[in-house]
């Protein structure tokens, strides 16, 4: 991330951005403005660092003003800002389409308009073949950027790209936290189905997907990482081990609505005109016209060939793998120092 001087971070007083923000200012980064609506985690979070490099911007993404005061003489955008939650989400399914889409929206033409060099935004392999509100609203807004880049073409002063994660290790109200305070409080663990399958990602590894589009990125690139998965049955048995009770009680209590037996990164299609770069997958723009012809007569050769990539044909981890991903997060090393200092 050589030549740039000044970052804005939106949804930055979350766990993405946080952590991002913190890279960023072990770096000879000038400025970083941390966007979000929620002033108290601002103020924690200022309190924390005192880094006169942090700048506070206060706003939603789904109001342009707010929005256009913080892009203003920015470099780079990580558009983080995000409802995230599934169940949240499909509730209140018009929220998401205000803040994932609208909010991108203003987001991508603020971006443009100031001529920022660079927009990564993140998005979840929620967003292929959705089925739920918050994977429906994060597939728009890669719909979003994607036509905005198709728009630009690639002369533009703009960047624009996205990546999509799997499942966010020991994110806030996830599995794995969960699944800890169960063990701790010696409640049965709930597990919705055995062998649903979910790709791990540390958060670390969801920092250097997006440091890996900025650098990487040509317009409208989207990168997804070669991450491996996980039944829900090994990371009960591997956290289980962890913490030494293998026999602590498990009970099923069945798939919660709106989800999915597995998750998929990437779609055939997605990668039968995809660049393999090792770690990582570059799924290129699709740079056609609204050409009647090549969407429904001429067909895409390629696809066949091509599977989609998913958490059930992904690399799948070995429990003794689990437990040494698990292991690497100092969070848990942390809960299982707490969980041994209590322990007779
Ligand atoms: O009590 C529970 C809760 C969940 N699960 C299972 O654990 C897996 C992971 O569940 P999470 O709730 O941790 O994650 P989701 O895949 O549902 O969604 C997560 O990942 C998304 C990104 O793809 C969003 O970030 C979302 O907020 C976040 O919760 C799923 O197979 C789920 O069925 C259980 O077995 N028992």
């Amino acid at each position: 991330m050589a030549s740039i001087k000044s970052v804005l971070i939106t949804g930055g007083t979350g766990s993405f951005g946080k952590t991002m923000l913190r890279e960023l200012l072990h770096g000879d980064i000038e400025e970083v403005r941390v966007f979000s609506r929620d002033e108290e985690k601002q103020d924690a979070l200022r309190n924390q660092l005192h880094d006169g490099r942090v700048r506070y911007y206060i706003g939603d993404v789904r109001d342009r003003s707010s929005v256009d005061r913080a892009v203003a003489g920015v470099d780079a955008i990580f558009h983080a800002a995000a409802l995230k939650q599934v169940p949240s989400c499909e509730f209140f399914p018009l929220e998401a389409v205000r803040t994932n889409i609208l909010g991108s929206e203003n987001i991508i033409r603020a971006a443009l308009a100031s001529k920022v060099q660079s927009v990564v935004c993140l998005s979840t392999d929620k967003a292929v073949m959705p089925i739920n509100a918050m994977g429906i609203s994060k597939a728009l807004m890669e719909k979003l950027a994607q036509s905005a880049a198709r728009e630009i073409g690639s002369k533009a002063d703009t960047t624009i790209s996205c990546v999509r994660y799997g499942n966010v290790m020991y994110s806030r109200g996830s599995v794995i936290p969960l699944f800890i305070k169960q063990i701790k409080a010696g409640q049965p663990i709930t597990v919705t189905e055995p062998e649903m399958t979910r790709f791990l990602m540390p958060l670390r590894d969801s920092v250097a997907l997006v440091r890996f589009a900025f650098d990487h990125a040509r317009q409208g690139d989207l990168f997804i990482k070669k991450a491996p998965a996980s039944t829900i049955g090994d990371l009960v048995t591997a956290l289980k081990e962890i913490f030494g009770v293998p026999d602590h009680e498990v009970n099923v209590i069945g798939w919660r609505h709106a989800e999915k037996l597995f998750e998929t990164l990437a779609s055939a299609q997605e990668l039968s005109s995809s660049e393999d770069m090792g770690e990582y997958y570059r799924l290129r723009l699709d740079e056609r016209d609204l050409n009647y012809s090549a969407y429904v007569s001429e067909g895409e050769a390629e696809t066949h060939s091509y599977q989609d990539f998913h958490s059930h044909n992904a690399q799948r981890l070995e429990v003794a793998e689990v437990k040494d991903l698990l292991m690497s997060l100092p969070e848990v090393q942390a809960e299982v120092a707490s969980w041994q200092a209590k322990r007779p």
